[in-house]
């Protein structure tokens, strides 16, 4: 996430807020620091049962966002800023965007500049595209590094995603050098042809439509095709050791070249070092307009890119087959992840299947219900003050006309059939928050027979299998 008006954000070193190497964050133990945006701080961990000997995942990446002390409308920015993250990384996975495992809110009586900030639990990469610019990015990497790019594109639109912050330093890079989109605090779904997004961003990577686009209640209005112009700064960097196409000193002296350019007063001036191929693929995603720049969607731009590797076995500055196969692997991915199969490839990303169907009557666990007051979890009398309800519908708010006659209280064990991940988010008394639900039986008579648990309300997390989203209830 970035704000251009944020001056003076504090740094790292004079923050109280900074988690040392050993600390433990829910079921993570801080390994080290990794680096700090203007709102987030990012460290690696591993697994908190790792250190008992246990083969738990490799190390990830957490990016804490405290929310202490902050102005309101600040601090709703940044849970915004969080649901749009976790609302993404829920529901549209892919190996060229970074994985989302798990968010919660970290409770720290004892650090109140951290009590109440925001964790969100991601894969880990190992740098930047902006760190390998800034190193000097070596020719035959290039063209596979801007066609992983179109890969996380093309299925993030193609889901009916935009990004909206795409800039090398969300350009995050797998040990492979592999590319992993990251950052989409400022992402939005399209509805219809747009999305909205607060009025930020970063003013170097702004289509020019964006700098005069009306503010209104839901935002300022983003299609795709402003991803695409964003990449067309990328690809112009990437070839040139970071250098833009629009010349100044300052991002908005630069934007007012980028004005000059769209209006028609001054031409599109690359760097001579961007070879033909990139320099044309460059200037059509820099097409002046939305009209113009709109039929170079991520997905043709991957095919070109494709067939320019095919034609010329050395036009990404790679001419080795391995990579030609590279790019057609890239095509034929997005073509499998296109919108008709974006479930599929959403799970596919995620290193898991869709699970067998849901057989309702076989359930396949159990979860144990658990009350976050304390005094709740101290009697045993179901006193109703203590009862806890059950969804109808995990889709829609939890509030008292969306829960069933049947009550639970703490400690009593449900059949659980599947899960649902990405249901309504649910923050509980301890500030655990989450957006995955349990679908639970309930007693022979019952009606519904089903209703939802949501996953702050029980310390179990049995494997169950995806549920299908419901719909009927909604
Ligand atoms: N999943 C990750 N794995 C490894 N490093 C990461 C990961 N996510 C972010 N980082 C790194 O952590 C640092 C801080 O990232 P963060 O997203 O907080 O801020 P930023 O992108 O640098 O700035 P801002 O988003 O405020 O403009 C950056 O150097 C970024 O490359």
């Amino acid at each position: 996430m970035t704000s251009p008006d944020r001056p003076g954000a504090p740094t790292a070193s004079d923050r109280t807020d900074v988690l040392a190497a050993g600390s433990e964050v829910g079921d993570w133990v801080v390994t080290r620091l990794i680096g700090s945006g203007g709102w987030s701080t990012v460290y690696a961990a591993r697994p908190a049962d790792a250190a008992a000997g246990s083969s738990g995942p490799a190390e990830v990446a957490l990016k804490v966002m405290p929310t202490a002390g902050l102005a309101p409308r600040q601090a709703r920015r940044i849970m915004e800023s969080a649901r749009r993250e976790v609302d993404l990384g829920s529901r549209v996975g892919h190996p060229r965007l970074i994985g989302l495992r798990e968010s919660f809110v970290l409770t720290a009586p004892d650090r109140p500049a951290l009590d109440g900030a925001i964790v969100l639990v991601m894969e880990r990469a190992v740098g930047s595209l902006r760190e390998l610019i800034d190193a000097g990015v070596p020719e035959a990497d290039r063209g596979p590094l801007i066609a992983g790019i179109c890969e996380g594109l093309a299925h993030l639109h193609g889901s009916g995603w935009v990004h909206a912050d795409l800039k090398p330093e969300n350009v995050l890079l797998g040990e492979d050098r592999s590319v992993k989109l990251s950052d989409f605090g400022l992402a939005t779904e399209l509805t219809g042809t747009h999305g909205y997004v607060p009025p930020m961003g970063t003013l170097d990577y702004l289509p020019p439509e964006r700098w005069r686009a009306p503010l209104g209640e839901l935002g300022v209005r983003v299609r795709p095709s402003a991803d695409i112009w964003a990449l067309g700064i990328v690809i112009h960097e990437v070839f040139s050791a970071g250098g833009s196409p629009f010349s100044g000193a300052t991002p908005v002296a630069r934007g007012a070249a980028v004005q000059e350019y769209a209006q028609g007063r001054a031409p599109l001036r690359m760097d001579h070092t961007v070879p033909p191929f990139w320099r044309a693929l460059a200037a059509d995603c820099l097409a002046p307009n939305h009209a113009a720049r709109a039929p170079h969607t991520a997905e043709s731009l991957l095919a070109r890119i494709a067939a320019h590797q095919d034609a010329t076995g050395a036009g990404t500055g790679a001419g080795s087959g391995r990579r030609r196969g590279r790019a057609r692997t890239a095509v034929l991915a997005t073509a499998l992840c296109g919108v008709a199969a974006a479930a599929l490839c959403s799970d596919a990303a995620r290193g898991g299947s869709s699970g067998p169907p849901v057989r309702v009557g076989a359930p396949a666990g159990t979860v144990r219900v658990f009350n976050a007051e304390r005094s709740c979890r101290e009697r045993a009398d179901r006193a109703a003050g203590c009862s806890l309800g059950l969804a109808v519908d995990p889709l829609r708010a939890y509030t008292a006309d969306n829960v069933v006659p049947t009550r639970v209280w703490h400690d009593d064990v449900l059949a659980a059939d599947c899960e649902l991940p990405d249901g309504q988010p649910i923050i509980d008394e301890e500030a655990r928050w989450s957006t995955r639900w349990f679908r639970v039986r309930l007693p022979a008579g019952s009606a519904p027979p089903t209703a939802w648990l949501p996953a702050v309300r029980t310390k179990d997390r049995p494997a169950l299998p995806r549920c299908p989203r419901p719909t009927a209830a909604r």
